[in-house]
């Protein structure tokens, strides 16, 4: 289904910076940066003095920081229009403002509980919220923004209802009167936005973060490489509502004083606003929307007759003139290398053939269930017989060729295989279980691997960051007990892309063309280590060079004992690689046999090649 693409990812997709970019930031990595930040501010507090106005205004700036970086964790990497991180703010708030208020807690105990209720608030509304798509999402969080608030009101006896709670003081408790430290507010503010910047940056070269952004770019294809769009989404809510809750915590401790009023559902629209304007998905762009949205209502308000529409124009203009935001997505580093060899780590010589003997016994030893049995499968769409009842099979070691007219079904045999589309009828087994009933991403962990037509790789993730997807998912016990490292260089290198250029693996798969996507998603299926290996009309658009590259490579991995189902048009290319074709027609299996009798079988001829010859 292709369809519009969603508001979040038009937001997300944006305008790609063409220039390229190794490092995680210009300023190089948070690791070395952030603490340099943290120092300067500081000295700022320092000269303005700790409880100035300058002081107060930098403070809301890092406490709304805290609160849009959390967002930008499921709105940014995930893509998810979340409109609800003015709840979990207001969550945070309010078990601080209770706990100190009633119950006399000190900073250090109430911050962390406030992070955990709003991790476990996340989790409640990301859990039923992640099955829905993006309106349903941003309708349910917007819900949960309204129910917060009135929930605030009616439990009055822990929250204070309209009148609110006050004083809120960071050291009580031990028998003392709340304290107001004029410097521990200042340094607790920062060094917990930098604690928060970089954990945000350890979320997004995480594998949660990366896997985020390849479901928000091509969801089908995340599935497909063993990724639950569905866990993606609920743990990115959840750790996004951590970050809002522990800055409501802290905005509780700078105003002292917290009542409903201070977190309406503008505060959730500003907080996004934040995110957009900033540059949603990018690594620091998310705190600009929080500078800029913080100072310019400052800068208006001596213009209280216009200021609101200034203000609005402003938003307004910056999201049509760039959508993106301010600041585009950074590619992040990647620490994977991909060896050159099994046996030679340093990357020197690659290998150039299989061992033969070893892998030959691999495929000897195969029980005689072993590879893939499809029997008797069926797929309907609407009143089209897709497929009618089709039996195929392939073993460790040898390459099928599915080919047949357009529209035949051969790509339906391969969704249907890999649980893309569930097949009405008949079975599919593979080495000797049967995976008919299972879910796409359960065939993924199982060793199934597949690439597509059109390859779907995932434009706002880096060469390298594909590469290491693959390699993170890979299913446990590998078939081909080797490294097939090798392969999946030569394999890049065929598709122009050399995998010792880190300028070149560095780059958003978004810039790249369709040869190095469609050899990048090919290197990307065999770094899965699959025993299993689908590939949909891998040689379309390519070169005769590239073909026969390709031929090679496919050649040596069956070799190696995968077993491989190629869909393929260049008839050529299929007798050359293939052990056995099939041949469909109208969703049934016209012909098989081996591919030196194709042009012989006369049923062939007529369906196929129009009956010439
Ligand atoms: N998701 C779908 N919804 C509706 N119809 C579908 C869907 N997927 C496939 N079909 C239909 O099923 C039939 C088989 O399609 P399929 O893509 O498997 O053919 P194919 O042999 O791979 O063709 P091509 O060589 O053009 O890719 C076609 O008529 C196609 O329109």
């Amino acid at each position: 289904m292709s369809g519009m693409p969603g508001l979040a990812q038009r937001m997300n997709r944006g305008l790609h910076d063409a220039s390229e970019r190794v490092a995680a930031t210009p300023f190089g990595r948070p690791v070395v940066h952030a603490p340099l930040v943290f120092g300067l501010l500081l000295v700022a507090y320092a000269v303005q003095g700790p409880g100035s106005f300058a002081t107060y205004t930098i403070l809301t700036i890092l406490i709304y920081g805290i609160a849009v970086l959390g967002l930008n964790i499921p709105a940014g990497f995930g893509g998810a229009l979340s409109l609800g991180q003015g709840a979990s703010f207001a969550v945070g708030a309010y078990t601080v403002g209770a706990l100190t208020v009633d119950n006399g807690w000190p900073f250090w105990a109430t911050l962390p509980v406030a992070a955990l209720v709003g991790l476990v608030f996340g989790l409640v509304l990301g859990a039923p919220a992640g099955r829905l798509g993006e309106i349903g999402l941003a309708l349910i969080s917007l819900g949960a923004v309204l129910i917060t608030l009135d929930l605030i009101v009616a439990l009055d006896g822990i929250t204070g209802g309209v009148t609110g709670l006050s004083p809120i003081g960071l050291i009580t408790g031990f028998g003392a009167e709340p304290t107001y430290s004029l410097w521990l507010l200042p340094v607790l503010v920062t060094a917990s936005a930098l604690v928060a910047y970089l954990l945000h940056y350890a979320v997004r070269v995480s594998l949660i973060g990366r896997s985020a952004m390849a479901t928000r770019d091509e969801p089908i294809g995340a599935t497909a490489l063993g990724i639950s769009g569905y866990r993606s989404k609920v743990v990115t809510f959840t750790l996004g509502s951590g970050f809002g809750a522990y800055a409501g915590g802290l905005f509780a401790y700078m105003a002292q004083y917290i009542s409903p009023d201070a977190f309406t559902a503008h505060l959730s629209i500003l907080l996004l606003a934040m995110v957009i304007l900033g540059g949603a998905g990018s690594i620091y762009g998310p705190l600009l929307g929080a500078v800029i949205l913080v100072l310019l209502p400052q800068a208006l308000a001596a213009y209280a007759h216009v200021n609101t529409i200034i203000y609005g124009a402003t938003l307004m203009a910056v999201v049509l003139l760039r959508p993106s935001g301010l600041i585009s997505r950074t590619a992040a580093p990647v620490r994977d290398r991909l060896r050159a060899s099994a046996d030679d780590p340093s990357g020197a010589e690659e290998r150039e053939k299989p061992e033969p003997a070893a892998a030959a016994e691999r495929i000897r030893n195969a029980g005689p269930d072993a590879g893939l049995q499809v029997r008797g499968i069926s797929r309907s769409f609407g009143g089209l017989k897709a497929l009618d009842s089709v039996s195929l099979g392939v073993r460790p070691g040898e390459v099928l060729a599915l080919i047949g007219p357009n529209g035949s079904g051969k790509t339906t045999v391969i969704n249907v295989v890999t649980g893309l589309y569930p097949a009405e009828e008949g079975r599919i087994v593979l080495d000797s279980e049967d995976i008919t009933r299972l879910k796409a991403r359960r065939i993924t962990e199982l060793g199934v691997a597949r690439t597509f037509q059109t390859p779907k790789t995932f434009p706002g993730l880096s060469v390298a960051e594909h590469l290491f997807l693959a390699k993170r998912l890979q299913p446990p016990g590998q078939v081909v007990g080797e490294d097939l490292d090798p392969w999946v260089r030569r394999l890049l290198k065929l598709g122009g892309i050399d995998p010792d250029d880190p300028r070149m693996m560095a780059r958003e798969t978004g810039q790249l063309g369709h040869g190095q996507l469609r050899f990048l998603e090919i290197a990307m299926a065999i770094r899965h280590s699959p025993r299993l290996l689908l590939l949909d009309e891998p040689a379309a658009g390519l070169s005769q060079i590239e073909m026969q590259g390709l031929e090679q490579v496919t050649r040596e991995l069956a070799d190696l004992g995968i077993a491989v189902i190629v869909v393929e048009h260049h008839l050529d290319l299929v007798t050359r690689l293939a052990d056995r074709v099939v041949v469909l027609e109208l969703g049934k299996v016209l012909w098989e046999g081996r591919p030196d009798e194709l042009m012989d079988a006369e049923a062939v001829r007529v369906a196929y090649l129009g009956g010439a010859g």
